[in-house]
């Protein structure tokens, strides 16, 4: 082993300096900026979708704040190249070595490429006279080079709570800062979104964000243009004023330009505001893309389809359950109450003045319920931790939650999908790790543009969730965990909705892109199997129903079907045996002579046999529609042959009895 000083042979043999250290520090908002897909931002595209759904969010937990019906408008204006070059005094300048860019192409690809073009167009145009379905052209599709970015501007616009003219730099300038961390059910949670928003403009655009908000009663509106420093993690404000407020009004308007791509993510930011409106049906939404090409231009009003709001979701208390040492720590820290009674009385739930007083006699002689809480040494803390694991809590209350409620959950799938039938369930609250949460689901079969299979449609605290839905708890306990054809659903054929919403004091999202809930809950994958599964069972006795309707209707067709034949065969008969009966080679008493007159006398047509067996079949087919009903199964029914014999044969029989008919049967 060589010494640690010593010179290696054949190496340098001056002394190595000490190395200086290595270690170096990040700030939130520079650890952001280097890993933003873990919040949603991983493309242009993506960070265009991110960047709405965050101001959208942020809008919508405003106004429901204040229980204000959200009116919430929305719109991205395409900004051309030349435009964000002067938007930031940047002269435009047209490409002179040509070959030095990405996109180059030689004369000969180029012609080669026009060439494919003008068929490819010249097929769609014949597709499209014949009235065939074509697939459009992707407009990128065999461009070299990342090409040139898009620029938009973001602005959001609602009619919320607004916010305090001093805090709103921090608020947008500081990562990790929101008004959103107690334990109440909100959209937000991280303090970050918005912030991410800005990042993002910062680091494709280098243009500031604006902030316009006004707070209910104020005569100003607060004006805010500013930056972060993303070393320190600090707002570095440009403007920040006061402004006459005429109208009185309250809200915030979010602008911010940032590069994106509208092609890529059209179809999901719409997908997105579509689920939004069908989760938030009381809210109203305006959504705008401008672009300088009109034909490109979308305007969508999503109206409000109720004017009653959910529950406006209440602050809650921890539940002992759901703590650790740091949190009890911050807590006693934070706390104004004086002895430790008071403390564990007042700062959980569930933990009521009988409750406290045992758990303080259990924690040991050293504890008093009157010993000041700020007193408690760091073993003491340790020792209510302990207790708190290992004692028995009632669950904590759904009250302070909110779910859409099945109300609108339905409207919402009947509005998306237009299905056959739909059946909704709210389950009660249940709990993980000392979180109350509760699940609500809908399935629906049938409906129009519905794919056949699994259409699965998830929400968390009412936001949709479009992404990551191969490892979502809903996806996979509808795909796997659900016996379909025990409910008489054909999982592969059937165009099955399923709509999933969870609500909770703390979603435990994959990442702070919230996009979607592991399976590795065990009470969250059991709470949304059970709801799935009551809505299936209420569905298999629609579709039970329906089937034994469909059936009825067959049998009845089938029934009929006969009749022409069998009036024939049999009035064939009756007339042939009446002609016996008129020439005395054989009498008949009574009633059968009786039908033969007739028949000779032609009271009784073969029209009056049709007749006839048709109020029959009409009878029997009510009686055993009857009979049906209250049979569970549809498969198990009786099936009987039937025989006909002529009249004239001997009066031998035995008599065959089903669930609906006697059969006399003659030899
Ligand atoms: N439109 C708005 N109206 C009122 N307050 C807003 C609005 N947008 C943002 N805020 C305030 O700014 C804070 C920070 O917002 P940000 O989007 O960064 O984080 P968040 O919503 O708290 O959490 P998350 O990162 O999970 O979205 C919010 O907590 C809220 O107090």
């Amino acid at each position: 082993m060589e010494s640690e000083g010593e010179p290696k042979k054949g190496k340098s043999k001056t002394p190595k300096k000490p190395k200086e250290s290595d270690l170096k520090q990040k700030s939130p908002a520079e650890f952001f900026a280097e890993n933003k897909n873990i919040a949603g931002f991983d493309n242009p595209g993506k960070c265009l979708y991110t960047t709405v759904r965050e101001l959208v969010e942020n809008s919508l937990d405003s106004a429901e704040s204040i229980s204000e019906l959200p009116v919430v408008e929305v719109t991205i204006e395409e900004i051309g190249k030349s435009k964000f070059n002067s938007m930031i005094g940047l002269v435009d300048r047209e490409r002179v070595d040509a070959e030095l860019y990405d996109d180059f192409e030689t004369q000969k690809a180029r012609e080669k490429r026009l060439a494919k073009e003008a068929r490819a167009q010249e097929l769609q145009a014949k597709n499209a006279a014949l009235g065939k379905k074509f697939k459009e052209p992707s407009a990128t599709k065999g461009v070299k080079g990342r090409g040139d970015a898009s620029f938009y501007r973001v602005t959001c616009k609602d009619n919320g709570r607004g916010m305090p003219h001093d805090d709103i730099p921090n608020m947008f300038g500081r990562v990790l800062s929101g008004t959103k961390y107690g334990l109440k059910q909100t959209r937000g949670k991280f303090g970050l979104g918005a912030k991410m928003a800005l990042i993002w403009s910062k680091m494709s655009t280098g243009l500031p964000i604006e902030i316009s908000s006004s707070m209910g009663g104020q005569n100003f509106t607060s004006f805010c243009r500013l930056d972060i420093d993303i070393h320190k993690n600090i707002p570095h404000v440009h403007l920040h004023e006061k402004r006459e407020n005429k109208d009185r009004w309250h809200g915030a308007e979010i602008q911010v330009v940032i590069e994106g791509n509208w092609t890529t993510y059209r179809s999901k930011i719409l997908h997105y505001m579509r689920q939004m409106a069908v989760i938030t049906p009381y809210a109203q939404f305006l959504f705008k893309f401008i672009s300088d090409t009109a034909d490109k231009n979308v305007t969508i009003r999503f109206a409000r389809r109720t004017d009653v709001m959910p529950p406006v979701p209440v602050e809650t208390k921890h539940h002992p359950s759901s703590v650790d040492l740091l949190l009890i720590k911050r807590l006693i820290a934070e706390t104004s109450k004086q002895t430790l009674l008071q403390f564990l009385q007042h700062e959980f739930v569930n933990i009521g003045k009988a409750l406290a007083e045992r758990l303080i006699g259990e924690m040991g002689p050293e504890f008093s319920p009157k010993m000041p809480v700020k007193s408690l040494t760091s073993q003491q803390i340790v020792r209510i931790n302990q207790l708190f694991r290992q004692a028995k809590f009632d669950d904590p209350s759904g009250d302070c939650l909110s779910p859409a409620g099945e109300y609108n959950l339905r409207l919402g799938i009947i509005k998306e999908l237009h299905p056959d039938m739909v059946a909704t369930y709210s389950g009660s609250a249940q709990v993980f790790e000392g979180h109350p949460f509760i699940v609500e689901a809908g399935v629906s079969v049938g409906g129009k543009d519905v794919k056949q299979g699994l259409n699965i449609f998830r929400f968390a605290n009412r936001i949709p969730l479009l992404f990551e839905q191969g490892g979502d708890v809903v996806t996979r306990t509808a795909m796997k965990r659900i016996n379909w054809s025990s409910y008489k659903i054909n999982q592969a054929q059937d165009k099955i909705g399923v709509f999933v919403s969870i609500v909770s004091t703390k979603i435990p999202f994959k990442g702070t892109g919230k996009e979607y809930i592991g399976d590795d809950i065990s009470e969250i994958a059991t709470a949304v199997k059970s709801a799935i599964k009551q809505c299936c069972l209420q569905l298999k006795s629609k579709i039970v129903k329906k089937m034994q309707a469909r059936e009825q209707q067959e049998r009845k067709r089938n029934l009929s079907k006969y009749i022409p034949d069998a009036t024939n065969a049999v009035y064939d008969v009756l007339k042939e045996i009446s002609q016996f009966h008129a020439s005395k080679k054989r009498r008949y008493e009574e009633a059968d002579a009786d039908i033969l007159s007739k028949v000779r006398s032609r009271s009784i047509t073969k029209d009056t046999l049709k007749e006839m067996l048709s109020q029959y079949v009409e009878k029997v087919d009510y009686e055993m529609a009857l009979e049906y009903a209250t049979q569970s199964g549809v498969n198990e029914e009786p099936k009987e042959n039937i025989y006909i014999q002529a009249l004239e044969a001997g009066y031998n029989f035995i008599e065959l009895h089903s669930s609906n008919f006697i059969f006399r049967l003659i030899q």
